[in-house]
């Protein structure tokens, strides 16, 4: 199957010299959203799994839908300000500036096996901040998986030996 016809290429957005991944076009489509989601499944499913991770805003799309095949349960990492319970926060490096994360801690419990899921891995900034949030509460990270993998920006050199799968690569 080839993803790639149905992901939408944006110049200049949201910033001068970004290609933007738009995949609302993927999404759209009911055959090509449904067999996204079960080759996600595919590369996991063998895999027992307690949480599927999901990361604001884009990881929320196929997160649950994965956490549903999976029989897990679903925890979103959220930008600050936004869990109403106690959190942990993990601030980061971006290309420029930085930026924070956030978790509920009690949405994991110690030995819990986590799968980590994103629309997109780039510089891997943001995958490896919410491994640092899953491993404070003792999850254990059995994958990190991508629907877009954009493997010019070496994301995945980021994830620390983590097992990472993704679906379509650029
Ligand atoms: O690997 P990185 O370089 O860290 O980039 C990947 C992240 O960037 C995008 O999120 P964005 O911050 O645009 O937020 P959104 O999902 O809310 O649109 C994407 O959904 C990933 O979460
Ligand atoms: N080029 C890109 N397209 C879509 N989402 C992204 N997140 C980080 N880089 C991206």
């Amino acid at each position: 199957m080839d993803f790639k016809k149905y992901i939408r290429d944006i110049h200049d957005f949201p910033k001068q010299g970004i290609v933007f991944k738009d995949i609302t076009t993927l999404l759209s489509n009911p055959e090509i959203l449904n067999k996204a989601a079960n080759e996600l499944y595919e590369f996991v499913k063998t895999e027992k799994i307690d949480k599927v991770i999901g990361l604001e805003s884009r990881g929320f799309l196929f997160g649950p839908l994965l956490a549903a095949k999976l029989n897990a349960g679903f925890v979103p990492i959220r930008k600050p300000g936004k869990l109403p319970h106690d959190v942990l926060s993990v601030t980061y490096e971006l290309e420029y500036g930085t930026d924070t994360l956030e978790l509920h801690k009690d949405s994991i419990l110690p030995g819990e096996r986590v799968l980590l899921h994103d629309d997109v891995l780039a510089t891997g900034g943001t995958a490896k901040a919410a491994l640092e949030l899953i491993r404070e509460l003792g999850g254990e990270v059995v994958q990190c998986n991508f629907l877009i993998e954009l493997g010019f920006l070496n994301g995945r050199e980021k994830l620390n030996g983590a097992a990472v799968a993704s679906l379509i690569q650029y």
